[in-house]
């Protein structure tokens, strides 16, 4: 083709790569909600460092059952806070299988009432409080098999689009050795 040629080139429309997952609305039943992928640190099944949280849809919005373990500890016997942290991100990241759309944390906030203890059964639940335009505003407990509230939490999560995740383009890391 010449410099004066015009282009009959159509581009392609962006591809989609397939880690990127679609977010269907899915129905309150009792499956287990699919990880965002396979090396999710939250619930992803295939990282062995993670926390493979498996949650579920309910009336309200999702809950789970969950035990931190050793490699969870900060205190003796108590898991950090950094990583109840993020079983909270998580669990609300996967509220976004009632929304239907991709969204990610903007503002996390923890309230840690008590501690919670390792290899210690745990209740997360959490819901949509709130929508907003884009600004989900979400809340979660953590309850102690007493129904005791030993967590709370609010976040405000904001729908992006796919382009989002693919700024840098690469899928997510699989290799899970430091
Ligand atoms: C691997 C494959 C991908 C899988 C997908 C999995 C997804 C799920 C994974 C889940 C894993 C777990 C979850 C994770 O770990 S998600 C990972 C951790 N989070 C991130 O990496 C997000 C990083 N942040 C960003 O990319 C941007 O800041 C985003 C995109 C979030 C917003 O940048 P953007 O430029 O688009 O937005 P904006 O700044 O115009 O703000 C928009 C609106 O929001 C209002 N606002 C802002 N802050 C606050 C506040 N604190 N209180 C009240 N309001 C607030 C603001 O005033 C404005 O309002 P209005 O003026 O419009 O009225």
């Amino acid at each position: 083709m010449t410099e004066n040629t015009p282009s009959t080139h159509t581009p392609e429309p962006r591809q989609v790569p397939d880690w990127i997952p679609a977010f269907p609305v899915l129905a309150p039943d009792s499956a287990d909600l699919p990880p965002h992928h396979d090396h999710c640190l939250g619930c992803g099944p295939a990282n062995p460092h993670g926390h493979q949280l498996r949650a579920r849809r309910d009336a309200h919005g999702v809950h789970a059952h969950h035990r931190f373990d050793s490699r969870h500890v900060g205190a003796p016997a108590i898991a950090h806070g950094g990583a109840v942290a993020t079983v909270l991100d998580e669990l609300f990241g996967l509220l976004l299988y009632t929304v239907g759309e991709p969204a990610v944390t903007r503002h996390l906030a923890i309230d840690y009432l008590a501690p919670i203890l390792l290899d210690t059964p745990y209740t997360l639940r959490a819901h949509i409080h709130a929508r907003d335009g884009r600004k989900l505003h979400l809340q979660a407990t953590i309850e102690n098999d007493h129904a005791h509230v030993i967590t709370t939490a609010t976040a405000l999560f904001l729908t992006v689009d796919v382009n989002h995740f693919l700024t840098h383009n690469t899928p997510p890391h699989t290799d899970n050795t430091p």
